[in-house]
Protein backbone atom coordinates (compact mmCIF):
# COMPACT_ATOMS: atom_id res chain seq x y z
CA UNK A 1 0.00 0.00 0.00
CA UNK A 2 1.17 3.55 -0.57
CA UNK A 3 2.49 5.70 2.06
CA UNK A 4 -0.36 8.36 1.56
CA UNK A 5 -3.12 4.90 1.84
CA UNK A 6 -1.99 4.54 5.56
CA UNK A 7 -3.35 5.63 8.45
CA UNK A 8 -1.84 7.28 11.75
CA UNK A 9 -1.81 4.00 13.34
CA UNK A 10 -0.25 2.41 9.96
CA UNK A 11 2.34 4.70 9.81
CA UNK A 12 3.25 4.34 13.85
CA UNK A 13 3.84 0.54 13.02
CA UNK A 14 5.88 1.08 9.73
CA UNK A 15 7.76 4.05 11.39
CA UNK A 16 8.75 1.71 14.66
CA UNK A 17 9.35 -1.28 11.85
CA UNK A 18 11.99 1.15 9.90
CA UNK A 19 9.64 0.69 6.82
CA UNK A 20 10.37 4.02 6.02
CA UNK A 21 11.78 7.02 8.03
CA UNK A 22 9.19 10.10 9.16
CA UNK A 23 11.51 12.17 6.12
CA UNK A 24 10.99 9.78 3.50
CA UNK A 25 7.29 10.30 4.42
CA UNK A 26 6.70 14.10 4.68
CA UNK A 27 8.52 14.01 1.91
CA UNK A 28 6.03 12.12 -0.36
CA UNK A 29 3.24 14.15 1.04
CA UNK A 30 4.81 17.63 0.36
CA UNK A 31 4.37 16.55 -2.89
CA UNK A 32 1.35 15.05 -2.95
CA UNK A 33 -0.14 18.30 -1.76
CA UNK A 34 2.17 20.30 -4.34
CA UNK A 35 0.20 18.07 -7.25
CA UNK A 36 -3.27 17.55 -6.23
CA UNK A 37 -4.12 20.53 -3.36
CA UNK A 38 -4.71 22.79 -6.47
CA UNK A 39 -7.53 21.19 -7.34
CA UNK A 40 -8.63 21.69 -3.45
CA UNK A 41 -7.55 24.28 -2.12
CA UNK A 42 -7.37 22.80 1.23
CA UNK A 43 -3.98 24.10 2.43
CA UNK A 44 -3.84 27.91 3.52
CA UNK A 45 -0.01 27.89 3.68
CA UNK A 46 2.42 24.79 3.30
CA UNK A 47 5.55 24.65 5.74
CA UNK A 48 7.43 22.59 4.08
CA UNK A 49 11.01 23.77 5.98
CA UNK A 50 10.02 23.58 9.49
CA UNK A 51 7.96 20.11 8.20
CA UNK A 52 11.20 18.81 6.87
CA UNK A 53 12.97 19.96 10.48
CA UNK A 54 10.50 18.47 12.27
CA UNK A 55 10.72 15.10 10.32
CA UNK A 56 14.35 14.63 10.71
CA UNK A 57 14.18 15.59 14.75
CA UNK A 58 11.57 13.02 14.92
CA UNK A 59 14.14 10.64 12.71
CA UNK A 60 17.03 11.28 15.13
CA UNK A 61 14.64 10.84 18.81
CA UNK A 62 13.72 7.57 17.52
CA UNK A 63 17.29 6.14 16.41
CA UNK A 64 17.76 7.23 19.61
CA UNK A 65 15.52 4.65 21.54
CA UNK A 66 12.46 6.67 21.64
CA UNK A 67 8.95 4.89 20.60
CA UNK A 68 5.91 6.90 20.92
CA UNK A 69 3.33 6.33 18.84
CA UNK A 70 2.85 9.82 16.96
CA UNK A 71 6.67 10.51 16.65
CA UNK A 72 7.18 11.43 12.96
CA UNK A 73 3.62 11.12 12.39
CA UNK A 74 2.32 13.76 9.52
CA UNK A 75 -0.70 16.25 10.43
CA UNK A 76 -1.68 19.81 9.90
CA UNK A 77 -3.74 22.43 11.83
CA UNK A 78 -6.39 24.24 10.57
CA UNK A 79 -5.65 27.58 10.53
CA UNK A 80 -6.90 29.24 13.56
CA UNK A 81 -4.15 27.43 15.84
CA UNK A 82 -1.90 29.71 16.43
CA UNK A 83 1.61 28.70 15.28
CA UNK A 84 4.47 30.03 16.24
CA UNK A 85 6.44 32.08 13.67
CA UNK A 86 3.88 30.60 10.72
CA UNK A 87 1.14 32.54 9.39
CA UNK A 88 -2.13 31.86 11.24
CA UNK A 89 -5.06 33.77 9.21
CA UNK A 90 -8.50 31.95 10.76
CA UNK A 91 -8.73 32.60 6.60
CA UNK A 92 -9.70 36.47 6.78
CA UNK A 93 -7.84 38.97 5.06
CA UNK A 94 -7.78 40.78 8.68
CA UNK A 95 -5.37 38.25 9.97
CA UNK A 96 -3.64 37.54 6.82
CA UNK A 97 -0.73 39.64 8.00
CA UNK A 98 -0.38 37.74 11.16
CA UNK A 99 2.65 35.95 12.46
CA UNK A 100 1.31 34.11 15.62
CA UNK A 101 4.45 34.54 18.39
CA UNK A 102 3.39 31.69 20.09
CA UNK A 103 2.06 28.49 19.44
CA UNK A 104 -1.42 27.37 20.85
CA UNK A 105 -1.39 24.14 23.62
CA UNK A 106 -2.99 22.02 20.88
CA UNK A 107 0.22 22.78 18.24
CA UNK A 108 2.50 23.19 21.22
CA UNK A 109 1.42 19.30 22.52
CA UNK A 110 1.15 17.42 19.08
CA UNK A 111 4.59 18.63 18.34
CA UNK A 112 6.21 17.90 21.94
CA UNK A 113 4.89 14.16 21.06
CA UNK A 114 6.69 14.12 17.88
CA UNK A 115 3.72 14.90 15.27
CA UNK A 116 4.89 16.65 12.03
CA UNK A 117 2.73 19.68 11.10
CA UNK A 118 3.05 20.02 7.41
CA UNK A 119 0.68 23.60 7.10
CA UNK A 120 -2.16 25.02 7.89
CA UNK A 121 -5.03 24.34 6.65
CA UNK A 122 -8.07 26.51 5.10
CA UNK A 123 -11.77 26.87 6.78
CA UNK A 124 -14.50 29.52 7.30
CA UNK A 125 -13.27 32.54 7.92
CA UNK A 126 -13.27 32.65 11.63
CA UNK A 127 -14.83 29.06 11.82
CA UNK A 128 -18.32 30.74 10.86
CA UNK A 129 -19.93 29.01 8.15
CA UNK A 130 -20.80 25.03 6.83
CA UNK A 131 -19.47 24.98 3.74
CA UNK A 132 -15.99 26.38 4.00
CA UNK A 133 -17.38 29.34 1.60
CA UNK A 134 -16.51 32.39 3.76
CA UNK A 135 -12.86 31.50 3.57
CA UNK A 136 -10.62 34.80 2.18
CA UNK A 137 -8.68 31.89 0.16
CA UNK A 138 -10.74 30.57 -1.65
CA UNK A 139 -13.69 27.84 -1.62
CA UNK A 140 -12.05 24.39 -0.60
CA UNK A 141 -13.85 21.73 -2.85
CA UNK A 142 -15.17 18.10 -1.65
CA UNK A 143 -12.36 15.47 -2.99
CA UNK A 144 -15.92 13.06 -3.41
CA UNK A 145 -17.03 15.76 -6.29
CA UNK A 146 -15.15 18.74 -7.44
CA UNK A 147 -18.34 20.61 -8.14
CA UNK A 148 -19.34 20.10 -4.36
CA UNK A 149 -18.47 21.76 -0.78
CA UNK A 150 -16.68 19.74 2.06
CA UNK A 151 -18.67 21.16 4.73
CA UNK A 152 -17.23 23.78 7.46
CA UNK A 153 -15.94 25.21 9.27
CA UNK A 154 -12.93 22.60 9.02
CA UNK A 155 -13.54 22.13 5.86
CA UNK A 156 -10.16 21.70 4.94
CA UNK A 157 -8.74 19.59 7.18
CA UNK A 158 -11.91 17.16 6.03
CA UNK A 159 -10.89 17.66 2.34
CA UNK A 160 -6.99 17.15 3.03
CA UNK A 161 -7.67 14.24 4.81
CA UNK A 162 -10.02 12.59 2.17
CA UNK A 163 -7.76 13.10 -0.82
CA UNK A 164 -5.11 11.43 1.39
CA UNK A 165 -2.73 14.35 1.28
CA UNK A 166 -2.62 13.78 5.19
CA UNK A 167 -3.58 11.02 7.76
CA UNK A 168 -5.11 13.36 10.25
CA UNK A 169 -5.56 16.81 11.54
CA UNK A 170 -6.60 18.87 14.00
CA UNK A 171 -9.90 20.83 14.02
CA UNK A 172 -12.73 22.71 15.58
CA UNK A 173 -15.96 22.79 16.32
CA UNK A 174 -18.49 25.21 17.94
CA UNK A 175 -21.95 23.85 16.32
CA UNK A 176 -20.77 21.08 13.86
CA UNK A 177 -17.39 22.21 12.35
CA UNK A 178 -15.52 18.94 13.20
CA UNK A 179 -18.45 16.47 12.89
CA UNK A 180 -20.30 17.75 9.92
CA UNK A 181 -17.23 18.19 7.40
CA UNK A 182 -16.25 14.96 8.29
CA UNK A 183 -19.57 13.21 7.43
CA UNK A 184 -19.24 15.00 3.91
CA UNK A 185 -15.93 13.45 3.48
CA UNK A 186 -16.26 9.74 4.72
CA UNK A 187 -13.84 10.59 8.23
CA UNK A 188 -14.63 10.22 11.78
CA UNK A 189 -14.33 13.97 13.46
CA UNK A 190 -14.67 14.19 17.36
CA UNK A 191 -15.96 17.12 18.89
CA UNK A 192 -14.85 16.25 23.06
CA UNK A 193 -16.29 17.61 26.01
CA UNK A 194 -16.15 21.04 26.00
CA UNK A 195 -13.37 21.95 28.40
CA UNK A 196 -11.14 18.62 27.32
CA UNK A 197 -8.70 20.58 25.22
CA UNK A 198 -7.37 23.25 25.78
CA UNK A 199 -8.27 26.28 23.90
CA UNK A 200 -5.37 28.33 24.27
CA UNK A 201 -4.09 29.66 21.32
CA UNK A 202 -7.25 28.94 19.43
CA UNK A 203 -8.31 31.60 18.11
CA UNK A 204 -11.72 32.28 19.68
CA UNK A 205 -15.34 32.09 17.67
CA UNK A 206 -17.72 31.91 20.55
CA UNK A 207 -16.15 30.76 23.55
CA UNK A 208 -18.31 29.49 25.47
CA UNK A 209 -18.73 26.82 22.13
CA UNK A 210 -16.11 26.23 20.80
CA UNK A 211 -13.80 22.92 21.29
CA UNK A 212 -10.72 21.55 19.65
CA UNK A 213 -11.10 18.30 18.35
CA UNK A 214 -8.99 15.37 15.96
CA UNK A 215 -10.22 14.49 12.47
CA UNK A 216 -9.34 11.06 10.70
CA UNK A 217 -9.84 8.05 8.71
CA UNK A 218 -10.69 5.85 11.42
CA UNK A 219 -11.55 5.92 15.29
CA UNK A 220 -8.70 4.39 16.07
CA UNK A 221 -6.56 7.28 14.61
CA UNK A 222 -8.97 10.21 16.46
CA UNK A 223 -7.92 8.09 19.99
CA UNK A 224 -4.64 7.99 19.04
CA UNK A 225 -4.80 12.20 18.51
CA UNK A 226 -7.23 12.98 21.41
CA UNK A 227 -5.27 11.19 23.69
CA UNK A 228 -2.09 13.74 22.75
CA UNK A 229 -4.50 16.98 22.20
CA UNK A 230 -6.47 16.25 25.27
CA UNK A 231 -5.84 17.29 28.69
CA UNK A 232 -5.95 20.26 31.50
CA UNK A 233 -3.78 23.27 30.57
CA UNK A 234 -3.70 26.41 33.33
CA UNK A 235 -3.43 28.61 30.58
CA UNK A 236 -7.47 27.79 30.03
CA UNK A 237 -9.52 29.38 32.51
CA UNK A 238 -12.26 26.72 30.82
CA UNK A 239 -9.90 23.46 30.65
CA UNK A 240 -11.19 21.14 33.31
CA UNK A 241 -8.43 19.63 35.30
CA UNK A 242 -9.27 16.24 34.77
CA UNK A 243 -7.42 12.75 34.18
CA UNK A 244 -7.01 11.98 30.16
CA UNK A 245 -8.67 8.30 29.54
CA UNK A 246 -6.47 5.87 27.51
CA UNK A 247 -8.90 6.05 24.49
CA UNK A 248 -6.93 3.27 22.85
CA UNK A 249 -7.10 1.16 25.66
CA UNK A 250 -11.01 1.12 25.10
CA UNK A 251 -11.33 0.60 21.83
CA UNK A 252 -12.05 -2.95 21.99
CA UNK A 253 -14.30 -3.50 24.55
CA UNK A 254 -17.42 -5.19 23.40
CA UNK A 255 -20.57 -3.67 22.92
CA UNK A 256 -22.76 -6.30 24.18
CA UNK A 257 -25.33 -4.66 26.55
CA UNK A 258 -24.61 -1.05 24.83
CA UNK A 259 -27.73 1.14 25.25
CA UNK A 260 -28.18 3.32 22.10
CA UNK A 261 -30.87 5.77 22.01
CA UNK A 262 -32.80 6.84 18.76
CA UNK A 263 -34.03 10.20 19.26
CA UNK A 264 -37.34 10.83 16.89
CA UNK A 265 -36.84 14.15 16.03
CA UNK A 266 -33.54 13.46 14.56
CA UNK A 267 -35.39 11.34 12.12
CA UNK A 268 -38.35 14.22 11.25
CA UNK A 269 -39.13 16.24 8.63
CA UNK A 270 -35.78 17.92 6.49
CA UNK A 271 -33.85 14.62 6.62
CA UNK A 272 -32.99 12.74 3.29
CA UNK A 273 -34.89 9.32 3.62
CA UNK A 274 -32.04 7.49 2.28
CA UNK A 275 -29.92 9.23 4.76
CA UNK A 276 -32.04 8.21 7.37
CA UNK A 277 -32.22 4.59 6.06
CA UNK A 278 -28.35 4.51 5.89
CA UNK A 279 -28.04 5.92 9.88
CA UNK A 280 -30.61 2.46 10.22
CA UNK A 281 -28.48 -0.15 8.66
CA UNK A 282 -25.97 1.57 11.30
CA UNK A 283 -28.56 0.77 13.98
CA UNK A 284 -28.96 -3.02 12.48
CA UNK A 285 -25.13 -3.39 12.95
CA UNK A 286 -24.73 -2.24 16.07
CA UNK A 287 -27.54 -4.43 17.37
CA UNK A 288 -25.76 -7.49 15.75
CA UNK A 289 -22.70 -6.24 17.94
CA UNK A 290 -24.66 -6.88 20.95
CA UNK A 291 -26.32 -3.13 21.11
CA UNK A 292 -30.00 -2.94 22.54
CA UNK A 293 -32.02 0.03 20.50
CA UNK A 294 -34.59 2.21 22.64
CA UNK A 295 -36.68 5.15 21.07
CA UNK A 296 -36.07 8.25 22.72
CA UNK A 297 -36.80 12.30 23.03
CA UNK A 298 -34.91 14.83 22.61
CA UNK A 299 -38.06 17.76 22.30
CA UNK A 300 -36.31 21.23 22.42
CA UNK A 301 -33.95 20.20 19.14
CA UNK A 302 -36.17 22.61 17.23
CA UNK A 303 -35.10 25.65 19.42
CA UNK A 304 -31.75 24.95 18.82
CA UNK A 305 -30.52 26.78 16.12
CA UNK A 306 -32.54 29.92 17.24
CA UNK A 307 -30.60 29.32 20.59
CA UNK A 308 -27.42 29.05 18.66
CA UNK A 309 -27.52 31.75 15.91
CA UNK A 310 -28.11 34.21 18.99
CA UNK A 311 -25.49 32.90 21.60
CA UNK A 312 -22.68 32.16 19.02
CA UNK A 313 -22.76 35.51 17.19
CA UNK A 314 -22.85 37.42 20.76
CA UNK A 315 -19.54 35.83 21.72
CA UNK A 316 -18.48 36.42 18.31
CA UNK A 317 -19.13 40.26 18.27
CA UNK A 318 -17.23 40.27 21.44
CA UNK A 319 -14.15 38.27 21.12
CA UNK A 320 -13.98 40.05 16.92
CA UNK A 321 -14.18 43.27 18.28
CA UNK A 322 -10.11 42.64 19.19
CA UNK A 323 -9.45 43.04 15.39
CA UNK A 324 -9.37 47.21 14.99
CA UNK A 325 -6.55 47.38 13.44
CA UNK A 326 -4.49 48.96 16.04
CA UNK A 327 -3.49 46.02 18.13
CA UNK A 328 -2.73 43.48 15.30
CA UNK A 329 -4.64 42.58 11.96
CA UNK A 330 -5.55 44.67 8.88
CA UNK A 331 -5.37 48.29 8.66
CA UNK A 332 -6.54 50.38 6.16
CA UNK A 333 -4.48 53.24 4.66
CA UNK A 334 -4.31 56.48 5.15
CA UNK A 335 -7.17 56.64 8.30
CA UNK A 336 -7.98 60.34 8.72
CA UNK A 337 -8.92 59.86 12.58
CA UNK A 338 -9.33 57.24 15.48
CA UNK A 339 -12.48 56.58 14.13
CA UNK A 340 -12.05 56.01 10.45
CA UNK A 341 -9.19 53.70 11.28
CA UNK A 342 -11.67 51.56 13.06
CA UNK A 343 -14.27 51.46 10.29
CA UNK A 344 -12.33 51.29 7.43
CA UNK A 345 -9.74 48.38 8.84
CA UNK A 346 -12.99 46.52 10.30
CA UNK A 347 -15.06 47.14 6.99
CA UNK A 348 -12.07 45.57 4.57
CA UNK A 349 -10.74 43.13 6.72
CA UNK A 350 -14.14 41.15 8.25
CA UNK A 351 -15.88 39.46 5.17
CA UNK A 352 -19.58 39.43 4.61
CA UNK A 353 -20.75 36.31 6.66
CA UNK A 354 -18.46 37.42 9.53
CA UNK A 355 -19.63 40.83 9.17
CA UNK A 356 -23.47 39.26 9.29
CA UNK A 357 -22.66 37.45 12.43
CA UNK A 358 -21.02 40.81 14.40
CA UNK A 359 -24.33 42.71 13.31
CA UNK A 360 -26.74 40.13 14.69
CA UNK A 361 -24.53 39.84 17.59
CA UNK A 362 -24.40 43.25 19.01
CA UNK A 363 -27.72 43.85 18.04
CA UNK A 364 -28.55 40.62 20.58
CA UNK A 365 -26.95 42.06 23.23
CA UNK A 366 -27.88 45.65 22.94
CA UNK A 367 -29.85 47.42 25.32
CA UNK A 368 -33.32 46.58 25.47
CA UNK A 369 -32.93 42.84 23.78
CA UNK A 370 -30.58 41.55 25.46
CA UNK A 371 -33.55 39.82 27.89
CA UNK A 372 -35.18 39.11 25.11
CA UNK A 373 -32.96 37.18 22.78
CA UNK A 374 -29.81 36.76 25.06
CA UNK A 375 -30.99 35.34 28.01
CA UNK A 376 -33.92 33.73 26.04
CA UNK A 377 -31.52 31.76 24.30
CA UNK A 378 -29.76 30.79 27.41
CA UNK A 379 -32.51 29.61 28.81
CA UNK A 380 -33.26 26.99 26.20
CA UNK A 381 -29.50 26.22 26.08
CA UNK A 382 -29.92 24.86 30.01
CA UNK A 383 -33.28 23.03 28.50
CA UNK A 384 -31.29 21.31 25.66
CA UNK A 385 -28.86 20.14 28.45
CA UNK A 386 -31.33 18.98 30.34
CA UNK A 387 -32.97 16.86 27.54
CA UNK A 388 -29.85 15.44 27.07
CA UNK A 389 -29.01 14.36 30.55
CA UNK A 390 -32.11 13.16 31.38
CA UNK A 391 -31.38 10.99 28.25
CA UNK A 392 -28.64 9.34 29.27
CA UNK A 393 -30.69 8.25 32.23
CA UNK A 394 -32.05 5.92 29.73
CA UNK A 395 -29.36 5.18 27.17
CA UNK A 396 -25.07 4.98 26.61
CA UNK A 397 -25.11 6.72 23.61
CA UNK A 398 -27.52 8.20 21.16
CA UNK A 399 -27.28 7.94 17.72
CA UNK A 400 -28.67 9.82 14.51
CA UNK A 401 -27.63 11.46 11.59
CA UNK A 402 -25.08 14.16 11.74
CA UNK A 403 -26.56 16.31 8.96
CA UNK A 404 -29.81 16.39 7.03
CA UNK A 405 -28.71 16.38 3.76
CA UNK A 406 -25.26 14.88 1.56
CA UNK A 407 -22.13 17.65 0.32
CA UNK A 408 -24.05 20.43 -2.17
CA UNK A 409 -23.27 22.55 -4.47
CA UNK A 410 -20.95 24.95 -4.01
CA UNK A 411 -22.54 28.17 -4.08
CA UNK A 412 -25.92 26.68 -4.18
CA UNK A 413 -26.48 27.95 -0.39
CA UNK A 414 -24.32 31.06 -0.29
CA UNK A 415 -27.19 33.66 -1.14
CA UNK A 416 -29.62 31.91 1.99
CA UNK A 417 -27.48 32.06 4.67
CA UNK A 418 -30.10 30.51 6.85
CA UNK A 419 -30.31 27.30 4.70
CA UNK A 420 -26.77 26.55 5.55
CA UNK A 421 -27.64 27.58 9.33
CA UNK A 422 -30.48 24.54 9.06
CA UNK A 423 -27.77 21.87 7.97
CA UNK A 424 -26.31 22.30 12.13
CA UNK A 425 -29.81 21.07 13.11
CA UNK A 426 -28.43 17.74 14.42
CA UNK A 427 -24.51 18.62 15.51
CA UNK A 428 -24.98 21.95 17.73
CA UNK A 429 -27.03 20.41 20.44
CA UNK A 430 -24.09 18.78 21.60
CA UNK A 431 -21.92 22.52 21.90
CA UNK A 432 -24.93 24.06 23.28
CA UNK A 433 -25.12 21.52 26.41
CA UNK A 434 -20.73 20.89 26.06
CA UNK A 435 -21.33 16.98 25.84
CA UNK A 436 -18.65 15.25 23.15
CA UNK A 437 -20.08 13.73 19.72
CA UNK A 438 -18.61 11.99 17.02
CA UNK A 439 -19.16 11.69 13.47
CA UNK A 440 -17.92 8.57 11.41
CA UNK A 441 -18.66 7.24 7.78
CA UNK A 442 -21.83 5.20 7.34
CA UNK A 443 -22.69 4.87 3.58
CA UNK A 444 -23.60 6.72 0.62
CA UNK A 445 -26.14 8.50 -1.40
CA UNK A 446 -25.28 8.82 -5.00
CA UNK A 447 -21.70 9.03 -4.16
CA UNK A 448 -21.73 11.08 -1.49
CA UNK A 449 -20.76 10.27 1.91
CA UNK A 450 -23.07 9.91 4.50
CA UNK A 451 -22.14 10.57 8.13
CA UNK A 452 -23.49 9.06 11.62
CA UNK A 453 -23.26 10.99 14.76
CA UNK A 454 -22.65 9.39 18.38
CA UNK A 455 -23.42 11.56 21.11
CA UNK A 456 -22.40 10.79 25.11
CA UNK A 457 -22.13 12.17 28.24
CA UNK A 458 -19.83 14.54 29.48
CA UNK A 459 -16.03 12.72 29.23
CA UNK A 460 -17.45 10.03 28.07
CA UNK A 461 -15.32 10.18 24.29
CA UNK A 462 -13.42 6.74 25.09
CA UNK A 463 -17.81 5.31 25.07
CA UNK A 464 -17.77 7.22 21.63
CA UNK A 465 -14.36 6.05 19.99
CA UNK A 466 -15.06 2.18 21.01
CA UNK A 467 -18.19 2.10 19.32
CA UNK A 468 -17.04 3.90 16.35
CA UNK A 469 -14.37 1.09 16.30
CA UNK A 470 -16.12 -2.02 16.93
CA UNK A 471 -18.54 -0.55 14.30
CA UNK A 472 -15.51 -0.05 11.78
CA UNK A 473 -14.69 -3.38 12.08
CA UNK A 474 -17.18 -5.00 10.58
CA UNK A 475 -17.78 -2.67 8.02
CA UNK A 476 -15.84 -0.92 5.28
CA UNK A 477 -17.11 2.19 4.70
CA UNK A 478 -14.19 3.99 6.18
CA UNK A 479 -12.10 2.86 3.96
CA UNK A 480 -13.54 4.16 0.96
CA UNK A 481 -11.42 6.51 -0.82
CA UNK A 482 -12.78 9.05 -3.82
CA UNK A 483 -11.55 8.55 -7.26
CA UNK A 484 -8.84 10.63 -8.73
CA UNK A 485 -7.11 10.92 -5.03
N1 LIG B 1 -18.11 26.83 13.67
C1 LIG B 1 -18.97 25.86 13.51
O1 LIG B 1 -19.00 24.93 14.28
C2 LIG B 1 -19.79 25.89 12.29
C3 LIG B 1 -21.15 26.43 12.33
N2 LIG B 1 -21.77 26.05 11.10
C4 LIG B 1 -21.12 27.93 12.44
O2 LIG B 1 -21.07 28.57 11.42
O3 LIG B 1 -21.20 28.49 13.49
Amino acid sequence: MSMHNLTLSDIARALAEKTFSAEELTRSLLGRIQQLDPQLNSFITVTEAQALAQAKAADARRAAGETGALLGAPIAHKDLFCTQGVRTSCASKMLDNFIAPYNATVVEKLAAVGCVSLGKLNMDEFAMGSANESSHYGPVKNPWDLTRVPGGSSGGSAAAIAARLIPAATGSDTGGSIRQPAALTNLTGLKPTYGRVSRWGMIAYASSLDQGGPLARTAEDCALLLGSMAGFDPKDSTSVDQPVDDYLASLNQPLSGLRVGLPKEYFGAGLDSRIGAAILAVVEELKKLGATVKDISLPNLQHAIPAYYVIAPAEASSNLSRFDGVRYGHRCDSPVNLEDLYKRSRAEGFGAEVKRRIMVGTYALSAGYYDAYYIKAQKIRRLIKNDFVSAFNEVDVILGPTTPNPAWKLGEKSSDPVAAYLEDIYTITANLAGIPGLSMPAGFVDGLPVGVQLLAPYFQEGRLLNVAHQYQQVTDWHTQAPSGF
